[in-house]
């Protein structure tokens, strides 16, 4: 059906402004929408499958209803519009076209989703599999991977190509082939997820073999340079002298910002700490950096200063694992040659993503034995912003000119359209080894592109098409959705705690709501709904650019005078002038905040109450890759949904109560859908994929447009590959997202995958 009503009004499909959707397709489900010929509850379908449309959710007497609305619908978009003419000279003529908002083909009209357009034929391939060491087969490409052990090589590995099955048959291969002594070998990899699967497929595998693989060394660079450092050292690298927490360095800036004479509440410390790990894992020492501007040199001084109070307390951070070992390493010839001794063969995985100390540490090891594997796809190489050089497996042939290349190019995980998708996207990378990959299997399910209003609709459509497949006999397991940055997610995470689907997040993220920006904007609508609330009110100091002290003196005033928290802040003493004229605006405005609108209200916190105005203080926002301006925009996204602030700050507190339960619940269940990143997809295979917010300005991100502006292109090269990254993980079904709106405003489709539409 076609119409129903709502709020006592009829409303038709036809008509009804695409934005209206989300809102309507709620109210369904509350049970507040009537079908307008029996007047039972309708639901309003808004899936992936068909264009939507009202449904009766308990009787079935769609058809008479459906009768009845097609007698009511005053208009169908596409008819003809009513002309009105005029007599001119004795000829009949029309003079204006009647300007219903019905008849205007909008941008925002619904969409149907469509397939994916550049599609080359299939034909399958006719390989000869080898079983071999551990029992899985492998094609020529991947046994030649295999047993080119000696002297360097570089494996090509396109997505899904089978580089882990290489890499674990290779080491098993050196082994029982080759008579190599498993201690003097070094597997590495990037993630203590791929580590661990890495030797749990090794380890399967020699079991079948009767393989000893226990002197195998292999881990992540952290946890085997570590382990050198601390034979080396196990008093100077004791774990209790760890900096483990961004919030023990942000301590040691903070107290530098103070003696530096730099303003603290307006620097931006997550991203200058950021900065400090990307210098040190490019070998950049106080002494050798050059900065580009102002920030970067106060930056520098707080790099000096965070050196050397590490130092005065015998600490050491993460990035000192290797750059303290790659030192030691260097200015130790003693120590190198007993590593050299030990250590004869090294496989390296995810080669593309190695950083300069990495790759330093390796070729200063392996240069004795010459005998180093890496395996990497530089398709795939997304880290740049961490300090990675996808330049290193670009000019390995170079570095290492005796080395031989092998190209493991068949796709063994996906369907030929996905492939062919990906290999479309992938080849406009002007920056990139040529190869093509080749799929295995064919089917005529093309990646599908949907066109959601904005993120909750996007959200939407996806729960219900997932919910659908799994009525339709798929397993909440066979689904994931990526996302570019974890508030992209937001709206699906959202989704998914109010729904019975099961599933997992990726852990240990701060949760939307309890972010700094978001914190602070939402400390004014607490406080307007509840002035006592003490958490707000320590929020709301910062944003006023108080000091945290005054929060002691605001609880002994309230008490004194017998007032509010939020009314003792009129009663603060020794302010400056502007501090307190400030205070005289901003305390009775945020008692009304709570009578408006969300959207008003946040609206007035922005602009009357100078938020928007602490947002710039907040430092150099240009490097960061998750904004608390976006944050801002996308709470309003949100806000949007709702008519009063209470019911607002309800929902907030609900999603924080639901989001710290997950992350205390540790779940990391097989049985559930999966949401996570698209850098944290990285190695990992799914039956279908869901890749949101396809749009310029989400992905490729907006701070890679602001690169190409000023004339580097790299940053975008490297969104591409994000894209592909994530399109290569799906293996049967592929839906690409692209949202007419993203954070209230237009947006255009992903640059990425214009042509494909
Ligand atoms: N020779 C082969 N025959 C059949 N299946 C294979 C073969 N090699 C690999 N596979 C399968 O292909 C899939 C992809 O393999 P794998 O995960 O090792 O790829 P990858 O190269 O590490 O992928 P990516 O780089 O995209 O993460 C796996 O399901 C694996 O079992």
């Amino acid at each position: 059906m076609n119409c129903a009503k709502h709020l006592e009004k009829l409303i038709f499909l036809s008509t009804l402004p695409r934005e209206s959707y989300q809102r309507i397709y709620e109210a369904s489900l509350a049970g507040n929408v009537l079908c307008a010929c029996c007047q039972e509850p309708v639901k309003l379908y808004l899936g992936l499958r068909t264009k939507p449309y009202f449904y009766h959710s308990i009787q079935n007497s769609d058809l008479e209803c459906e009768t009845y609305c097609e007698k009511l619908i005053p208009k169908e978009k596409g008819s003809e519009p009513e002309t009105i003419y005029e007599e001119k000279n004795g000829f009949r003529i029309p003079k204006s076209r009647k300007i219903d908002s019905d008849q205007i083909e909008t941008e925002t009209n619904w969409r149907l989703p469509m397939p994916s357009r550049i599609l080359t034929p299939f034909s399958p391939p006719h390989h000869k599999h080898s079983a071999f060491v551990g029992g899985l087969p492998l094609d020529a490409e991947q046994e030649m991977a295999v047993k080119e052990t000696d002297g360097p090589l570089l494996v090509l590995a396109g997505a899904g190509s089978g580089k882990t099955r290489v890499l674990t048959t290779r080491a098993l291969y050196m082994i029982q082939e080759k008579n190599i002594d498993p201690k003097s070998m070094m597997l590495v990899t990037f993630t203590t997820k791929a580590a661990r699967e890495m030797q749990d497929r090794i380890h399967l595998q020699a079991k079948s073999a009767n393989l000893p693989v226990s002197n195998l060394v292999s881990g992540t660079f952290h946890s085997i340079f570590y382990k050198i450092l601390i034979h080396a050292d196990r008093e100077r690298y004791s774990g209790d002298k760890l900096l483990k927490w961004d919030w023990q360095k942000e301590q040691y800036l903070r107290s530098s910002c103070r003696e530096l004479g730099i303003d603290e509440k307006e620097f931006a410390f997550d991203q200058a700490i950021q900065q400090i790990g990307l210098w040190k894992n490019t070998l950049q020492t106080p002494d050798s950096v050059k900065t580009t501007d102002k920030w970067e040199e106060q930056v520098l001084t707080l790099y000096k200063r965070y050196e050397q109070q590490k130092q005065q307390n015998k600490q050491f951070d993460f990035d000192d694992m290797l750059v303290q070992c790659y030192e030691m390493l260097k200015g130790n010839e003693n120590l190198l040659q007993q590593y050299q001794r030990r250590f004869h063969y090294f496989l390296i995985d995810e080669f593309q993503d190695i950083n300069p100390v990495q790759y330093e540490l390796i070729r200063l090891l392996s240069s004795h034995s010459n005998n180093l594997c890496v395996v990497g796809d530089d398709d795939q190489s997304i880290y740049g912003f961490r300090g990675s050089e996808p330049s290193f497996i670009l000019n390995f042939k170079k570095d290492y000119p005796t080395a031989k290349v092998v190209t493991l190019s068949e796709n063994y995980r996906s369907d030929h359209t996905i492939v062919s998708t990906a290999n479309h996207v992938i080849s406009k990378n002007k920056e990139r080894l040529s190869k093509k990959m080749t799929a295995q299997y064919g089917s005529d399910l093309a990646p599908l592109f949907f066109f959601p209003f904005d993120e909750e609709e996007e959200a939407t459509l996806i729960l219900n098409d997932i919910q659908e497949k799994i009525r339709d006999g798929a397993a909440p397991r066979d689904f994931t959705i990526l996302y570019r940055t974890h508030s992209a997610g937001r709206a699906v995470l959202e989704r998914f705690v109010s729904s019975s689907i099961p599933f997992v997040i990726e852990q240990g993220q701060v949760s939307f709501y309890e972010k700094k920006m978001v914190k602070s904007l939402l400390a004014y609508l607490r406080l307007s709904v509840n002035p006592d609330d003490v958490s707000a009110i320590g929020d709301l100091i910062r944003a006023l650019f108080l000091k945290q002290s005054v929060l002691n003196d605001l609880k002994a005033f309230s008490v004194l005078h017998d007032c509010t928290l939020l009314e003792a802040l009129l009663k603060l003493q020794n302010l400056q002038h502007f501090q307190l004229a400030k205070l005289k605006k901003v305390v009775p405005r945020v008692h009304t905040l709570q009578t408006l609108q969300p959207l008003l209200a946040i609206a007035t916190i922005e602009k009357e109450l100078g938020f928007s105005d602490y947002l710039k203080k907040q430092g150099n926002e240009g490097n960061t890759i998750e904004k608390g301006s976006d944050d801002i925009k996308d709470l309003k996204v949100m806000a949007n949904k709702f008519t009063s602030v209470r019911e607002f700050l309800q929902h907030v507190d609900h999603m924080i109560a639901t989001q710290s339960a997950l992350r205390k619940s540790r779940e990391t269940s097989t049985e559930a859908v999966q949401l996570m990143t698209i850098h944290r997809s990285k190695g990992l295979e799914f039956t279908n994929v869901y890749i949101i917010g396809a749009v310029d300005g989400s992905l490729p991100h907006e701070f890679s447009l602001d690169s190409l502006r000023k004339g580097d292109p790299a940053f975008v090269e490297e969104e591409r590959r994000l894209l592909y990254v994530a399109m290569t993980r799906a293996r049967k079904g592929l839906s690409i997202s692209i949202p007419y709106q993203r954070r209230g405003r237009k947006a255009v489709a992903s640059r990425f995958v214009k042509a494909l539409m």
